[in-house]
């Protein structure tokens, strides 16, 4: 049985029982919805019997994800936690507005692993612009806003198949702040994800060292702390900086990495204009690596569907393995093709849904 209560129900906002002055028995219920400080709360399976009083008890229409999102209630946000090999988003249904529904700072709350919901960042699926069919925006869990995201990508396909009831292989034109971005929705439910063509030009990376293979950064020496590290610098539309380890070094062994000492002296490093993301790297074979990543604004995640493309891009130009490989990450592997025909990096990994919930801003 489901029960909405109207705003006459009150509740003892210490005990946090339902109180009333005369009461009817009306039976176990496994939805209840009540006013609590003049905010709609929903509570499924509550294990309480619910008494009511003078107010009215009505059947709330049946609790669905569909119903759940397309309710609007001001001062809570319904969203839905996807993972892409750990790397952890809360996808908003912003489809009827442009603007984000919360800020950047309820974001920085939000992604709070102790006093929020807890996430690498917060997803918005927004309106298309220019004929493409939707728009992504994300938000760090710092609060920056990051042009692009790879497994937040591959959540935002599965969010959008979810919320548009649509089952089976589909395919969306995403607006991003790195372009035009293609995920497509296999049979077995991983996405894969025409990301476009990397940026090399060290300006528009960004990266303030020279250009020392045309205008690209390749192999080059980047000073971190008085150690002088073999770096290469490759934009997926946000900026990365690739290692295999420092200049005359042994391979990199990244699972021997401090990653939270040195991982923020890279992001913050003045050769950087607008941080950098940096993957760590381990050539395990022409077509098998392991990365560690430090991320731009998110500290150490799982994974990072932007920086696997951008290291197999430079293992590529470097000469260390072929254009197709499997990258495998914290959280699991994601294969990574750099097509020779259109210059287009392809990315193919799982997306999953964790949890439906509503969080108080
Ligand atoms: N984890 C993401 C990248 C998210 C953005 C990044 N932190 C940045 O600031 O550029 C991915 O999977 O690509």
């Amino acid at each position: 049985m489901e029960i909405a209560a109207a705003s006459s129900v009150t509740v003892a906002p210490q005990s946090r029982r339902l109180s009333h002055a005369s009461s009817r028995n009306i039976g176990s219920v496994s939805s209840l919805r009540f006013d609590l400080f003049g905010r709609n709360f929903s509570v499924r399976n509550p294990s309480l019997r619910v008494s009511a009083s003078s107010m009215s008890a009505f059947a709330a229409e049946k609790f669905s994800p569909e119903s759940f999102l397309d309710k609007r209630e001001s001062g809570i946000l319904h969203f839905v936690k996807y993972h892409g090999l750990g790397n952890d988003f809360i996808l908003v249904d912003n489809r009827d507005s442009s603007e984000p529904k919360i800020t950047q700072e309820q974001a920085v709350r939000l992604c709070d692993r102790n006093f929020g919901v807890g996430a690498d960042g917060v997803i918005f699926a927004m309106p298309g612009v220019n004929g493409t069919d939707y728009t992504m925006r994300i938000f760090n869990s710092d609060g920056s806003e990051p042009e692009m995201c790879g497994n937040g990508v591959r959540c935002f396909a599965r969010f959008i198949a979810e919320i548009e009831n649509l089952q089976g292989k589909h395919s969306f034109t995403i607006h991003t702040g790195a372009g035009l971005i293609i995920p497509k929705i296999q049979d077995d439910g991983q996405v894969m994800v025409d990301m476009g063509e990397p940026i090399l030009r060290a300006e528009d990376v960004p990266t303030r060292l020279a250009g020392n293979k045309g205008e690209s950064v390749v192999a080059a020496e980047l000073l971190v702390d008085g150690v002088s590290w073999n770096v290469t610098c490759v934009s997926m539309g946000n900026p990365h900086c690739i290692t295999f380890g420092t200049k005359g070094g042994e391979n990199l062994r990244v699972d021997e990495l401090k990653l939270s000492e040195i991982g923020p002296k890279f992001e913050n490093h003045e050769m950087f204009p607008a941080r950098t993301n940096t993957e760590f790297v381990e050539v395990l074979s022409r077509s098998h690596l392991k990365m560690r990543v430090w991320e731009r604004g998110a500290g150490a995640t799982l994974a990072c569907g932007t920086g696997a493309c951008a290291l197999v891009v430079a293992a590529v130009l470097e000469g260390r393995t072929e254009r197709k490989c499997t990258v495998d990450l914290p959280g699991g592997p994601l294969e990574i093709e750099w097509k020779e025909e259109d210059n287009h990096i392809y990315m193919t990994g799982p997306a999953e849904l964790v949890f439906y919930g509503s969080a108080l801003l």
